[in-house]
């Protein structure tokens, strides 16, 4: 190994972005190009790391060089190589600038392509800082102006948060923030991989996780008042989210593929979802005392007779997706749940995916402070009812936009099952505590 892939093999396990923790490494490659040559020089690397397990996965690194220590940089330091010291590119501002000017000057960087979409205004010369909350990409954001998704892990092929972007472009849906450029990145002798995405940064907007969760926080506050009668009730922004999730839909299958789904695509849909029921309850075994009601459920999905129209979707819609301004909701992040890979997030799917995806939010929403106090039956009375008004108001909103009500659909109780089902995977593996949400929401699902 070279000093860097040593250092780089003692920073990334401690990174939040790198999935990988816990997994035994059986080695590390790497290959790195400047961006900029300058002061400080910026770098970035595909990172190989191969685990004892036989899996492997490609990571983008970005760094920064610098001839002597920076203290006010500590944060970001990786380590020494010689007499140059190796920063985080992404949390070195200065070293964040060359990724807008390579942009704006649609510039090819070894095998870095910068694609502009040549609609808007990029802030050129102007540094980014990294948002917080970083999960499994990192987002910086350029002067109130734009902000910019690294994609960590690479994956060959267009990431659909690009894909999909682009193809909005065309329709001026008013729900979608404007794509400006990409980033791709040639993989040997395969397709390129996406590397960034630049879209415009929504300016004075809450996202909705936080607007409903203050909702249900003044619902609790009031011991005798119900849902329609406290003054952060959330039912008309439920509403609008619903017309502006029908009208996303809407412009998704005017600008992408379609495809009529009949007998045949239920059956595969209902085997989809109990093999991921199976793989889940590996996982979780918490999942098998709920699993005959599931599969009785997921079995009258295959004998569905309606045919409907399969699309392109937003694939893990949830409340911290959107962003509520004051002009209305905006959707973000079509990149799919993260979990699955590039293939399985691009095809065609039914947009009650989505309309399960929120409904499963509010439940979340409502019933996230119940963790701290389980066994309350008054908060847990008040959590159905804040859930159940939330969700009529939703689907009104999305019956009302798109002339089709998703709460009279057969199969939306086994899209919403396998939603809950993915969040049992997600919970026990990032937020153990959790794990209870989508388990109390399977128990009710799975039995009537
Ligand atoms: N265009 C935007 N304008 C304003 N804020 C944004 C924008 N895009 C993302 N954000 C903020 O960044 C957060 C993370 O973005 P997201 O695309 O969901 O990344 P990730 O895939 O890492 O979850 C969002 O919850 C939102 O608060
Ligand atoms: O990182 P992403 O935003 O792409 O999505 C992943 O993380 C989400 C949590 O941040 C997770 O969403 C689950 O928790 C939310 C509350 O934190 C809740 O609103 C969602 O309904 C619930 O699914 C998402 O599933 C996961 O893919």
């Amino acid at each position: 190994m070279s000093a860097l892939t040593d250092l780089l093999a003692e920073w990334m396990p401690h990174q939040r972005w790198f999935p990988g923790k816990g997994r035994e490494w059986s080695g590390i490659t790497e290959d790195g190009f400047f961006l900029d040559e300058g002061t400080p020089a910026v770098s970035v690397h595909r990172v190989r790391v191969t685990y004892t397990d036989g899996g492997a996965e490609t990571y983008l690194v970005p760094l920064s060089w610098r001839g002597a220590p920076d203290d006010e940089l500590a944060h970001a330091y990786v380590g020494a190589v010689g007499d140059n010291h190796a920063y985080d590119g992404l949390r070195d501002r200065e070293a964040t600038v060359p990724w807008l000017t390579h942009l704006v000057a649609a510039s090819t960087v070894g095998p870095l392509h910068f694609h502009p979409a040549g609609v808007a205004y990029i802030p050129e010369g102007v540094p980014g800082d990294v948002i917080s909350g970083e999960q499994s990409n990192t987002s910086l954001i350029y002067g109130e102006t734009a902000i910019m998704k690294v994609f960590r892990r690479l994956e060959p092929g267009l990431n659909p948060d690009v894909e999909v972007h682009d193809a909005l472009r065309a329709t001026e849906n008013p729900h979608i923030a404007p794509l400006l450029g990409h980033v791709e990145v040639d993989e040997d002798g395969g397709e390129s991989a996406t590397v960034a995405f630049l879209q415009s940064f929504v300016p004075n907007a809450s996202d909705g996780w936080r607007l409903a969760t203050s909702s249900v926080r003044d619902l609790y506050a009031e011991a005798d008042l119900h849902a329609d009668e406290v003054g952060g009730d959330f039912a008309g922004e439920a509403e609008r989210l619903g017309e502006a999730t029908a009208s996303v839909h809407r412009d998704l299958a005017r600008v992408l593929p379609t495809a009529e789904a009949g007998a045949e695509w239920y059956a595969q849909l209902a085997a989809q979802l109990i093999a991921r029921l199976d793989a889940a309850t590996a996982i979780v075994p918490e999942l098998a005392e709920h699993a005959d009601g599931l599969r009785v459920l997921y079995g009258a999905v295959g004998d569905i007779a309606e045919p409907t129209t399969a699309q392109r979707v937003h694939g893990d819609l949830h409340l911290g997706q959107v962003l509520r301004t004051t002009t209305g909701w905006i959707v973000l992040d079509f990149e799919g749940e993260p979990a699955r890979s590039l293939a399985a997030r691009r095809e065609l799917d039914s947009p009650l995916r989505d309309v399960a995806g929120m409904l499963r939010s509010f439940d979340y929403a409502a019933r996230h402070m119940l963790v701290e106090q389980p066994g309350d039956p008054q908060l847990a009375y008040r959590a159905q009812e804040w859930a159940e008004r939330n969700r009529t108001a939703f689907c009104a909103g999305y019956a009302a936009a798109s002339g089709t009500d998703p709460a009279t659909s057969p199969l939306l109780r086994a899209l919403e099952a396998d939603k809950a089902v993915y969040e049992c995977v997600y919970e026990a593996r990032n937020r153990p505590n959790w794990l209870m949400i989508p388990l109390t929401s399977l128990a009710r699902l799975a039995s009537s």
